[in-house]
């Protein structure tokens, strides 16, 4: 029988837990997890609020950026994402660090107009205006020129098809200002409205956010880049074949771009920032030359492997859930960030990061060794091994017929037993 989900968003948390309970057919144990995660708070944050959904959250370390050590904050489920972020940043720390470039922070609005029997002529008249329309914008969010920020320009583009949009380029300081910009673009849009005598189709802020990139750059001796009987000369020169590769086909670089991604998204997931919109706006980016290409690009000379990631991930500090989110807050404190530059800096190299430990595992031992090395590695912690008895307990596990947690704790057994004859 389908329960009665009319207004289903007017009924108190009790109700709705029931009328899941009731679809679904739980038994009160799986009730009692909405329970169990519930956070009133959080009733506000998302409509239909039923209960929070934890996700692990885990620091990666070494991260330098333009000479400071960072301890990055990182949110997600796939294990072994955290392990290469600290180990690619763990190389590039002995080389030096990242440096960032970071030349501005502006959110990119646009208002589009339809039906247009001269497209141009009305692009004039807009831009005959812009002056007058940039007040507009900025008395729509005067609170946004008080800090310091604000709409700086407007431009218009010809779509074609009788389409026009105006777009807006607005410094929104300390936010990502999705919410600040659209209120602008829509007194923006009622102004062209009275102007024109053309009703705008739609105003919304645009992802493809080409005015506040950041890059993160990186440059490493090859020797750091040696991996087991893998030579540093030979592991830049493969690593930098597997950019080329990325950069010729869509295939692959949609999987180099997601390892990217891995890093950003638990950044940005960690920091309350809006990753989807940060998603959309880096895959749009490698494809800004029309063919979808991997976003960093390596080289090496044999003597340096030089690594670059440029992305637009305009992110904000305050804001957005974060003004809600203490978890978040207490993350801006551990990142020591000041500005939503410094975060979209760190979040840059921690993408090059990620990427240079992937390319670094996949040309080599391939990904599977450290991902099972991993499992190897939580599964002795799990069975009670202690750091020192790590490294013998791993080579046991790797040699063991059978990985699970009984036998893990047997070796761990034996090696303890032993030790203790050989101290009698
Ligand atoms: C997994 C490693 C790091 C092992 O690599 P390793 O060489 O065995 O690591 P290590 O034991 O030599 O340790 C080196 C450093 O790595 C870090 N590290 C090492 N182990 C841990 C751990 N347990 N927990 C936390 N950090 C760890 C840590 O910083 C450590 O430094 P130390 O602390 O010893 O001074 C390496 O094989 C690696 O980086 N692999 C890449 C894994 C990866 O990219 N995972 C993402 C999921 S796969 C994916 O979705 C992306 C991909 C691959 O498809 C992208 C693409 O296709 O391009
Ligand atoms: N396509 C997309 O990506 C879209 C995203 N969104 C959502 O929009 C949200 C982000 O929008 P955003 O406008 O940043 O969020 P808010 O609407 O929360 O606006 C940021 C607010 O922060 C306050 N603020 C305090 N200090 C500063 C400062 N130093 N600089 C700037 N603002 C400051 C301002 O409030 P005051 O000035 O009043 O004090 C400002 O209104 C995210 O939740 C996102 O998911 C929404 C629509 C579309």
């Amino acid at each position: 029988m389908t329960a009665d989900f009319r207004h289903f968003y007017q009924k108190n948390w009790a109700e709705r837990t029931a009328i899941v309970a009731q679809q679904a057919h739980l038994t009160p144990a799986e009730q009692a997890l909405f329970k169990q995660y519930y956070l009133p708070q959080h009733h506000e944050i998302i409509e239909n609020y039923l209960t929070d959904y934890p996700l692990p959250m885990g620091l990666a370390v070494n991260l330098v950026v333009d000479g400071v050590d960072h301890i990055v904050p990182m949110v997600t489920e796939e294990p072994s994402v955290i392990a290469a972020a600290s180990n690619g940043a763990k190389i590039v720390k002995r080389a030096g660090g990242f440096t960032t470039v970071l030349n501005q922070r502006e959110m990119i609005g646009q208002i589009v107009l339809e039906q247009l029997s001269d497209p141009a002529a009305t692009a004039a008249v807009i831009e005959a205006h812009a002056a007058a329309l940039l007040k507009v914008a900025d008395a729509a969010h005067p609170s946004l020129k008080k800090r310091g920020g604000g709409a700086r320009r407007l431009r218009t583009r010809v779509l074609g098809q009788g389409y026009l949009s105006i777009d807006l380029f607005v410094d929104v300081q300390a936010a990502m200002g999705a919410n600040m910009l659209n209120s602008m673009l829509e007194a923006v849009a009622k102004s062209i409205g009275v102007m024109t005598k053309q009703d705008a189709l739609l105003s919304i802020l645009s992802n493809y956010a080409t005015a506040s990139l950041v890059k993160a750059i990186c440059d490493i001796p090859v020797g750091l880049l040696q991996a087991g009987r893998y030579a540093g000369k030979l592991v830049a020169q493969k690593i930098a074949s597997a950019s080329t590769v990325a950069q010729l086909d869509p295939y692959r670089a949609t999987t180099h771009n997601k390892g990217i991604m891995n890093g950003i998204d638990a950044v940005a997931i960690a920091s309350g920032n809006d990753w989807r919109a940060l998603e959309s706006g880096a895959h749009a980016y490698a494809v800004k030359d029309g063919q979808y290409r991997g976003m960093s690009t390596w080289t090496s000379d044999g003597r340096m492997l030089h690594g670059e990631l440029e992305l637009p991930l305009p992110v904000g500090i305050v804001g957005g859930s974060i003004k809600i989110n203490e978890l978040a807050q207490l993350n801006q404190r551990i990142l020591g960030i000041q500005t939503a530059g410094d975060l979209e800096r760190i979040m840059v190299a921690i993408g090059l990061a990620q990427n240079l430990a992937a390319l670094r595992a996949l040309v080599t031992t391939g990904i599977q060794q450290g991902h099972m090395h991993l499992q190897l590695k939580s599964l002795a912690m799990a069975a009670g091994a202690t750091p020192e008895e790590l490294p013998v307990i791993l080579q046991r596990l790797e040699l063991a017929s059978q990985q699970d947690l009984a036998t893990t704790q047997q070796l761990i057994a034996e090696l303890r037993q032993t030790k203790e004859e050989t101290d009698d």
